[in-house]
């Protein structure tokens, strides 16, 4: 090694720092600036975000990866924005839950996570104007629809403005090491499922599966007893401090969680956006498919189509669907019209950027 060679590059990374630190304080009186602009308006702006990030990546030269490049910059915003106004973001807790994950993914460390008792409680605190923003799972790739979310969105007055995609990986946590003297296993009903193969292959059948309300929780529970172990992802296992001792369990690869980020606000188009909406369909033969022909008329790609039980009577169905584009595109908006006109139920349930991260 030559230490000559080590002090020269050494020196130049110090250089830069200096430099790097510098821009980044202006980039952030920048944006102090833009909050006085904004005055008590609303400071976050998602569409603004995903332009910022995408463009980063367009412009990368590398060596970063683009991920890599995209989350320095999340987080630059996210500290950017903090000094405007810090956010407040309702999510279902305990601490080290998935969702808490996926609201720092999508808004970055400066964010203040808000702990719920339940999704009710999230979407509440949002709709009182408690809190700012709400972070509920809508899907997961193994196990399908979250229906509480779906229900909720029904009736709630927020808007969809962001989405957060986020691969779950599961691990086997426990308190000490070793798998000897297990007699129970915690975990969420989804985390039991999503690695149902690893755990028939791996655990004695005399192990006791157990299912509580979410994966931190599962993990709380691991650490206060020897003879458990939990199933849950990373976040939970450092916030309880547990050793790993079985990693990435999960059954299926690409396991995925897609989560919904929601607000008062209506976001505007930045070219690569999705729609969300829920319309209500008579039951009668063919009246989805007639439903549905505006869609397919004006060129507008279906990315998700969802029936849940109306509760408005029995064997009703209203249906989620989510589009490519924004509802102010000409080609949406003509959908949505077409299909206004075919339902006696439709709503937009918001226009938003898809996930850059
Ligand atoms: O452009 C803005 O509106 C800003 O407030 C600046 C900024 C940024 O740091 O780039 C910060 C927060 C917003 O959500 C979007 C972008």
């Amino acid at each position: 090694m030559s230490e000559e060679l080590l002090k020269q590059h050494r020196d130049a990374i110090d250089a830069i720092d200096v430099e790097i630190l510098n821009l980044l304080n202006s980039r952030a009186n920048h944006a102090r600036e833009i909050g006085e602009i904004k005055g008590g308006g609303i400071i976050y702006r998602p569409e603004r975000e995903a332009q910022v990030l995408r463009r980063i990546q367009q412009l990368n030269p590398g060596p970063l990866p683009n991920e890599s490049v995209a989350r320095l910059f999340r987080e630059v915003m996210s500290e950017c924005l903090a000094l405007e106004k810090p956010l407040s973001i309702a999510y279902l807790g305990p601490e080290g839950t998935f969702t808490q994950l996926a609201a720092t993914k999508h808004f970055g460390h400066a964010a203040h996570t808000v702990a719920c008792a339940s999704v009710d409680e999230a979407f509440r605190l949002v709709e009182s104007r408690a809190l700012d923003y709400v972070v509920a799972p809508v899907e997961n790739s193994t196990e399908g629809a979250v229906g509480r979310t779906l229900d909720l969105m029904v009736s709630s007055p927020l808007r969809i403005c962001g989405e957060v995609v986020l691969r779950i990986h599961h691990h086997l946590l426990r308190k000490q090491e070793g798998v000897a003297g297990i007699t129970r296993v915690y975990a969420h009903a989804q985390a039991l499922a999503q690695c149902h193969e690893w755990l028939n292959k791996n655990l004695p059948d005399s192990v006791e599966r157990v299912s509580v309300a979410s994966n931190a929780e599962a993990a709380r529970l691991a650490s206060e007893d020897g003879q458990a172990a939990a199933i849950a992802g990373q976040a939970a296992a450092e916030r309880y401090g547990l050793v790993k001792l079985a990693e990435n369990i999960e059954d299926e690869p690409n396991n995925t969680t897609r989560f919904l980020v929601l607000g008062h606000q209506q976001v505007g188009a930045t070219g690569q956006d999705k729609t969300s909406i829920v319309v209500a369909a008579p039951n009668r033969p063919g009246a989805v498919h007639q439903l549905l022909a505006p869609v397919a008329d004006n060129g507008v790609s279906m990315t998700k189509f969802e029936s849940r039980p109306s509760r408005a009577g029995l064997w009703d169905y209203v249906f989620f669907i989510d589009m490519e584009g924004h509802h102010d595109d000409a080609n949406v908006a003509t959908a949505l019209a077409g299909l206004a006109e075919r339902t006696s139920f439709v709503k937009v349930l918001g226009s938003y950027p898809q996930a850059v991260l």
